[in-house]
């Protein structure tokens, strides 16, 4: 704790001009959570004896992967020339994937702390979040971090952020969120440099709600910033898009625990909590008013969350199913974007498509499914929403390779991006070549200080969620940074490929992809289910095909399987326990057409790598 921490926490500050509502905005890495934590442990509202790690993240995957998910408000109390400010921060996650966290939490803001690692300078979302806090006109306070790092050059990246945001170089903050060196200043820093907020505190209440979290114990807690106004305990509130009413039943200000207050009044941050059990009914962008004397005009809300990327989860034993239901059911509670609904496959039985904001959205809700609820699962390859039109101008929606129309279609759509990457200049080069192979197009290229370049493309998000930043990193040995944007759809060449086994289509394995990728998809899987499938009693031919046209083959050669074949002569009861546990092992067998596959088969064809993209 520094000796200039405010020793008492001190009560909700009523005086606007006395608060300074700000963010943390950096790259994936570059340290936001550990200067996060630094400040809390310098203004002293985390003792040091309680001080962990990565404070502020609570989910034990954020703390493993090292990534925040969830953003959180933070109250610090920070003495500068006599007078107590409090100063709220809020905590961004960094990932593309949660990028709607970050303008979240920005336009509950009047300045963003722009935090840079002095070791690898500016990156790809060190861009896209300054860009998106310049939309919401905030004050920005570049800082360099790391710099006690021996790989630290902060002269170079000091003059580097001071080109791209003006400003002169030596006024860059250096600071280290591991030693604390430097954090004091930029406290005083963002109480000196941030405009207080503003606001009419006489005016009907209106808080602007940023986040929705299930508690199990305490409900929804809904994170407000007070605009005009003020709420207290007990009071009526309203939720303006829905006109649902509730009780506050708490109301603080986290601190970094939740501390009840007798309410929040204007420009301040805290918390609502109503015994509403469904975060869907406490609406992220929704404003909440009185009910007594209600406002007229609603705040400018924020877009809402749309799901890109699609998925079918499967228990691994169907006997799972209900439990699966009930876990996504409450995995729901805490997280508006996750969609889901129940589907079926030949080959995985029972199971739910779901959706999700991109494929490490998907990886952490598996994760979760598989670790806090015990379930074992399966999922299939990943799929982007297509807009297919058939010859007679219908138009149907496709998140599944399953669903696409059959007979004459007029035109697919796929959903297109912008994607910027960011990377050291020597590796422009083969950057090019995989992004060409994934059917972008340049749509310009720009220099970041002297040696990095930043390329901008357009590409179809179906070729960026599989595998995509993956190989951009092993090809550019961990260099680039990548961040991506949606702007809209696009008609493509696209086809779906079937695979057949003796003749009858494995939902599973269709795919939609380009057509000029379809053989090598076929051939691909084909060659991978041969290796899989066991041999049955007569041949099973394993085809790829474009509607009926078949454009691969393998076949597995027939056999004769006799468990028997060894026991000649001998004692009855082992004949009779090897034909049992033979029929133990089909139960596991899932059934296309004649042919037995065991389900570890279909597990183990989704599993693998997805190098086809890459093959031509
Ligand atoms: N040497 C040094 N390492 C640091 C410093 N700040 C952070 N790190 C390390 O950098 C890594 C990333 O830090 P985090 O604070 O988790 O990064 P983050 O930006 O919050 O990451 P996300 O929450 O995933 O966006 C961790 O291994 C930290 O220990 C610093 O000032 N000096």
């Amino acid at each position: 704790m520094s000796p200039r921490a405010v020793q008492q926490l001190q009560p909700a500050s009523t005086d606007p001009a006395l608060i300074r509502n700000f963010c943390i905005i950096a790259h994936i890495d570059h340290g936001k959570s550990t200067l996060a934590d630094r400040m809390l442990q310098i203004t002293g509202v985390v003792s040091d004896r309680d001080m962990r790690a990565q404070y502020l993240d609570r989910m034990d995957i954020e703390r493993e992967r090292g990534i925040t998910i969830k953003s959180q408000a933070v109250r610090m109390p920070w003495a500068l020339d006599g007078q107590t400010y409090a100063l709220n921060m809020i905590d961004t996650p960094g990932h593309v994937d949660f990028t709607y966290e970050v303008s979240r939490s920005l336009a509950a803001c009047e300045g963003a702390i722009l935090l840079v690692d002095a070791a690898q300078g500016i990156e790809a979302q060190t861009l896209a979040n300054l860009y998106l806090a310049l939309d919401n006109d905030l004050t920005i306070i570049p800082v360099l971090n790391k710099i006690d790092l021996p790989a630290a050059d902060p002269d170079k990246y000091a003059a580097e952020l001071a080109g791209l945001i003006g400003g002169k170089a030596e006024d860059v903050l250096r600071v280290s969120g591991k030693t604390g060196m430097g954090v004091e200043e930029l406290l005083d820093l963002v109480v000196a440099s941030i405009p207080a907020p503003k606001g009419d505190a006489d005016a009907p209440a209106r808080a602007m709600i940023f986040d929705s979290v299930y508690d199990a114990y305490r409900g929804v807690v809904t994170y407000v910033r007070m605009i005009d106004g003020k709420l207290t305990p007990r009071e009526k509130i309203m939720m303006m898009s829905t006109k649902s009413t509730h009780e506050v039943l708490e109301i603080g200000v986290s601190s970094p625990e939740p501390t009840p207050s007798k309410g929040l009044a204007v420009g301040e941050v805290g918390y609502l909590i109503t015994g509403v059990k469904d975060v869907r009914l406490s609406k992220v962008g929704d404003t909440v008013t009185t009910f007594a004397k209600p406002a007229t005009v609603a705040l400018k809300g924020y877009s809402e969350p749309k799901p890109m990327v699609f998925s079918g989860l499967y228990p691994i034993d169907g006997s799972d199913y209900p439990n699966l239901r009930e876990a996504l059911d409450k995995l729901k509670l805490s997280d508006a974007a996750l969609v889901y609904e129940p589907e079926t496959s030949v080959a995985l039985g029972f199971g739910f498509r779901c959706g999700f904001l991109g494929l490490l959205h998907l990886e952490i809700i598996t994760e979760r499914l598989e670790r806090e609820f015990g379930l074992d699962l399966i999922a299939t390859a990943p799929s982007v929403i297509y807009e297919v039109t058939t010859d007679d101008k219908k138009s149907v929606t496709v998140t599944n390779p399953s669903e696409f129309p059959g007979g004459k279609i007029a035109s697919v759509s796929e959903p297109m991006v912008k994607a910027s990457i960011l990377a050291p200049k020597d590796y422009v080069g083969t950057i090019m070549e995989l992004c060409q192979g994934r059917r972008g197009t340049l749509d310009g290229m720009e220099y970041v200080g002297t040696d990095r370049v930043e390329l901008h493309y357009k590409m179809p998000l179906g070729e960026i969620v599989f595998d995509f930043f993956d190989h951009l990193k092993s090809r550019t040995q961990g260099y680039a940074s990548l961040d991506y944007e949606p702007i809209g759809e696009q008609v493509a060449d696209l086809v779906k490929v079937d695979i057949l086994l003796q003749g009858e289509a494995v939902d599973a394995f269709s795919a939609i992809v380009h057509r000029e990728k379809a053989y090598a998809y076929g051939v691909l899987m084909t060659e991978r289910l041969k290796k899989l499938i066991p041999r049955q009693q007569f041949e099973v031919p394993i085809q790829a095909a474009i509607g009926a046209r078949i454009i691969a083959r393998e076949s597995i050669s027939a056999m004769r399987k006799d468990v028997l074949a060894k026991c000649y002569g001998g004692d009855i009861t082992r004949k009779r326990k090897l034909l049992e546990k033979q029929k133990e092992g089909k139960k596991r067998m899932k059934m296309v057409g004649r042919v037995e596959v065991p389900q570890e088969a279909f597990i183990a064809a989704l599993s693998g790598d997805t190098e086809t993209k890459d093959k031509k």
